[in-house]
């Protein structure tokens, strides 16, 4: 054969090749199924889910020989974050949560809600939460409705995914009544112990706690619930009422209902009128209007300094409703008009459903996966662009000198 052909042929060949590759290459967008990001945004949006996941996703699930979870989680607790930004331990952590020995069950310790103060194996104090609803039950309104043990476990991580870290640690499991519960539970708790056909229920002690008919009943003797590890002692929690708090009561409402000021007096009183107060409340009202928490009536701080974190506890009154969006959740970032610096570039990055596509990823790792019914998903998503609009709303208003808010000085 002449140069000229075998050069010919040769580049025929190549060009096959290249061709048959060009098909045959996967498509990127099926990694995002039937719900691709918006092509200017998803090559940026899929790098960055990337990262998100590598960063906060469980490395190994298993503890080492000479790790203790409880001292490794309580070391972890500082003034200003219940765990740190980057903790491989957490897998050790949240495994022992859901599979360690229960050694005692008590009844709830404070609050309302039927819930169990459990002991487990190395003597860490847990709360369990028990599961009321199933995934895609639609609470009639934002403030009713029993607590819902799977907002709690979506709200740690999604306070992981915010870079706040104040949501406690949470992790789904279940719990044998009859092996794990009624052998070492307390008397109190074991009066309120009955059976419902084959079901094994319990009533326990709380405010709503009456007998049988507010109990909470088993699949048979399996009960799945919610794991929150307790904070230790050495922080004493303060509470305080909120300033928003809801009247609660049908036709009553509150000042911050009507007055569009009523910030401005907020922020000259105590104790919003130094330290970081005002901007913790700012960021678990960003978490509140995510997750669909109306009933953040009051909240606690870690410790009672001025810039001790309010923590971002008690979040089982959430994902009550995916289709629907309370605006007065958001009452102190609209009527502040102040945001962290930090909050606003994290909640820039999550747009375009990278928040959505990686709280699902980590939420994929729970062992009560599902966590979330798929139609939350859309609504954080949704609900994020709300908070994005309001706070552009501000700083046309406002200029963003006066909304955007050091993130060196919290408030
Ligand atoms: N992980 C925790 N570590 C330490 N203390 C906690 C923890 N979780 C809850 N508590 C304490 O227990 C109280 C009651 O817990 P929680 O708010 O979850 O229960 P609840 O029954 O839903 O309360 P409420 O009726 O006020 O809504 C909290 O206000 C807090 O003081
Ligand atoms: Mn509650």
């Amino acid at each position: 054969m002449k140069l000229k052909w075998k050069i010919i042929v040769l580049f025929n060949i190549f060009f096959i090749f290249f061709v048959s590759f060009k098909i045959l290459q996967p498509e990127d967008e099926d990694v995002w199924g039937d719900n691709p990001l918006p092509s200017s945004a998803s090559r940026e949006g899929r790098k960055l889910v990337k990262i998100l996941e590598e960063k906060y996703m469980l490395r190994s699930e298993y503890c080492q020989a000479d790790d203790d979870p409880w001292k490794i989680a309580a070391d972890w607790v500082k003034p200003r974050e219940i765990i740190p930004e980057n903790a491989p331990k957490l897998g050790c952590v949240l495994h022992s949560l859901k599979s360690g020995k229960i050694l005692s069950a008590d009844v709830g310790y404070k609050g309302t809600q039927l819930k169990l103060t459990l002991q487990l194996e190395g003597g860490q104090r847990v709360i369990f939460k028990p599961k009321w609803f199933e995934r895609d039950f639609v609470q009639e309104t934002i403030i009713s409705g029993g607590d819902r043990h799977n907002g709690e476990i979506a709200t740690f991580h999604l306070g992981r995914l915010l870079e706040l870290r104040r949501t406690p640690i949470a992790v789904g499991r279940k719990i044998n009544l009859k092996n794990e519960i009624i052998p070492v539970a307390s008397e109190r708790l074991l009066k309120t112990f009955f059976t419902k056909g084959r079901n094994q229920c319990f009533y326990g002690k709380c405010l709503y706690c009456k007998d049988e008919s507010t109990g909470v009943c088993a699949e048979g003797d399996i009960l799945e619930g919610v794991v929150i590890l307790w904070l230790p002692n050495r922080y004493p929690l303060k509470v305080y009422r909120s300033p928003w708090l809801r009247s609660y009561k049908p036709g009553v409402t509150r000042r911050w209902e009507s007055d569009k000021d009523f910030c401005k007096d907020v922020i000259m009183k105590e104790p919003y009128n130094s330290g970081s107060m005002l901007m913790d409340l700012v960021d678990a009202t960003i978490v509140d209007y995510l997750i669909g928490n109306a009933d953040r009536h009051h909240y606690e701080t870690l410790g009672t300094q001025s810039d001790s974190m309010v923590l971002i506890l008690d979040n089982g009154k959430s994902f009550g409703n995916p289709d629907y969006d309370e605006y007065t959740i958001l009452a102190p970032l609209y009527q502040c008009c102040k945001i962290r610096e930090s909050m606003w570039q994290t909640l820039l990055m999550l747009r375009n459903t990278v928040l959505s596509k990686t709280l699902q990823t980590l939420l994929s790792q729970d062992s009560l996966e599902p966590v979330l019914h798929d139609k939350y998903y859309a609504a954080l998503d949704r609900r994020l662009e709300r908070i994005l609009l309001e706070v552009n709303e501000c700083i046309v208003a406002k200029g963003i000198q006066q909304v955007i808010t050091d993130t060196s000085t919290h408030s």
